[in-house]
């Protein structure tokens, strides 16, 4: 184990192509993950979440971007298109909200799950043996049968297992999962997140978990980072950001979660009101 993080984002801006010219939304963003660590990247809609995770990768063909990213201690945003896609696959795996978007319709889950070791010269064989097992692992039951379906045949909550498997067969050691359980029922959130913090606990993984629900993060992450237009304006371990929040937006986030046993009949504050009333009583008059 050395002391050099596992990903090290530093500066990153990010500015896409606009009329008059380049549109910046990420302003200056600094991230941090240790090897197995698990952080929460949260904001609201349109805070930068996204085209900062997307960086780590450089998914955005259309965006510009600056500042480093370091995985283990190599500058991602210097590498030739090549290296970069062997990254893609092996050492960084990547969860999306929309699972149906993410599967190939015309081809079997199992075939889908077992490419990402098959393109590493792994035998068909033993790719599947590993497939079924990382399947029923993510609570699908009947694995082994289920693993000649097409995607259409499983439900939303199946077919987002599917991905997750296919995104850490490989055994990356960084999953960034993009509101990787927003499509589904709370119910399935909380089991399919709680198997994915087993398995990257098992697996020494580490993960950015991005989300625009606080709720979440709670059991999942140990930190937290928060973003608010295109700036990270707070971040720390979990369990401080809950007790004490320091940027009034942090608060105004933490005062939408709903609390167990709390008064659901209380309309939620917006986010965006709240904020506002916040930071108006932290300006001075002028
Ligand atoms: N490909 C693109 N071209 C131009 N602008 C973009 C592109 N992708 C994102 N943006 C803009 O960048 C800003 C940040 O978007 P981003 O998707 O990162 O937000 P987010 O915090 O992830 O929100 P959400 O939770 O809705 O995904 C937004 O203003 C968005 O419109």
């Amino acid at each position: 184990m050395t002391d050099t993080p596992l990903l090290a984002v530093r500066d990153l801006r990010a500015s896409f192509p606009g009329p008059e010219g380049p549109i910046e939304v990420v302003h200056g963003v600094d991230l941090e993950l240790a090897r197995g660590e698990k952080v929460a990247l949260v904001g609201e809609s349109g805070s930068g979440k996204s085209v900062t995770a997307r960086a780590v990768l450089r998914l955005d063909a259309g965006a510009t971007l600056t500042g480093r990213i370091e995985l283990d201690g190599t500058d991602l945003l210097t590498l030739p298109p090549r290296r970069m896609r062997e990254i893609r696959g092996s050492g960084v795996g990547l969860v999306f909200q929309d699972p149906l978007a993410s599967l190939n319709p015309v081809m079997t889950i199992g075939w889908q799950i077992t490419q990402p070791l098959v393109i590493r010269g792994v035998s068909k064989k033993v790719a599947r043996r590993r497939g079924v097992e990382l399947l029923s692992r993510l609570g699908v039951r009947d694995a082994e049968r289920r693993f000649d379906d097409y995607p259409h045949q499983f439900s939303g909550g199946m077919r987002q297992r599917v991905v997750i498997a296919i995104a850490i067969i490989a055994e990356p050691a960084l999953l960034i999962a993009d509101e990787p359980t927003t499509a589904l029922d709370v119910r399935v959130q909380a089991q399919v997140l709680r198997l994915l913090h087993e398995l990257a606990d098992e697996r020494d993984m580490a993960v950015l978990l991005i989300t625009h629900d606080l709720g979440i993060v709670a059991g999942f992450a140990e930190r937290v980072v928060v973003m608010r237009h295109g700036l990270a304006v707070e971040s720390g371990p979990v369990e401080e950001i809950y007790a004490r929040p320091r940027h009034p937006y942090t608060r105004a986030l933490l005062a939408a979660v709903p609390r167990i046993g709390g008064d659901l009949s209380r309309p939620l504050a917006t986010i965006g009101s709240a904020v506002e009333t916040a930071e108006e009583g932290t300006v001075s008059p002028s």
